[in-house]
């Protein structure tokens, strides 16, 4: 008998993380992510997240800004992040640090992830969990952002309040793993509940 995830289609999560302490979260958001039943998941890394995880500790495929261009030599070669935008039904970030949110909603395309997001086909939902610390988020220049990357229909995770990684203590830790993949569950539990 079929049960009820064998007519079900697999749904592509693309998860990028970015120059954020909030990303040595990465490890247990990928294993959750996993758990999703019928969920695939590939990485996009920037350069500076490298600093707060180690790529060994990551059970899933992960993109780097060199391999755009090792995959690319000629004319007819794949484009990594048009292949990429291609393959994913939804987009999460998380962490996004002050840095990326910046070049989102500016349209600065200067690496995979943010070249990804240039190209994002805006009928696929497009999460985004911002992580800084207070004094960056309470910045002018946040609300404007946050204003921009709604007017892109791009969905805000919230952060939360809890001691950060310098020891100050206040609004802009990213929101708790569960609460993402909680998130991310529910929007893939309809979207699987459209495709059947
Ligand atoms: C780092 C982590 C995940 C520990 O629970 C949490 O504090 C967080 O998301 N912090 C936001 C980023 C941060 O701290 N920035 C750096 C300087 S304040």
């Amino acid at each position: 008998m079929a049960t009820g995830n064998d007519n079900k289609q697999n749904i592509n999560i693309l998860a990028g993380v970015t120059g954020s302490v909030a990303s040595i979260k990465l490890p247990i958001l990928v294993e959750k992510l996993l758990e999703i039943p019928k969920v695939s998941v590939r990485v996009i890394a920037t350069q500076n997240s490298f600093h707060f995880f180690d790529r060994t500790s990551i059970p899933c495929q992960i993109y780097e800004d060199k391999d755009e261009w090792q995959t690319w030599k000629k004319i007819g070669d794949p484009v990594l992040h048009i292949e990429l935008r291609r393959w994913a039904d939804l987009f999460l970030i998380a962490p996004l640090d002050a840095n990326t949110m910046a070049k989102l909603s500016h349209g600065i395309c200067d690496n995979l992830l943010t070249s990804v997001a240039r190209a994002w086909d805006p009928s696929k939902p497009f999460y985004y969990c911002p992580a800084m610390n207070t004094h960056m988020w309470q910045h002018p220049l946040t609300q404007e952002q946050l204003e921009k990357l709604q007017s892109l229909k791009y969905i805000q995770i919230p952060p939360i309040s809890k001691t950060l990684a310098c020891g100050d203590c206040g609004i802009g830790a990213m929101a708790d793993v569960s609460t993402i993949i909680e998130i991310v569950r529910g929007k893939v539990d309809a979207t699987q509940g459209l495709l059947v």
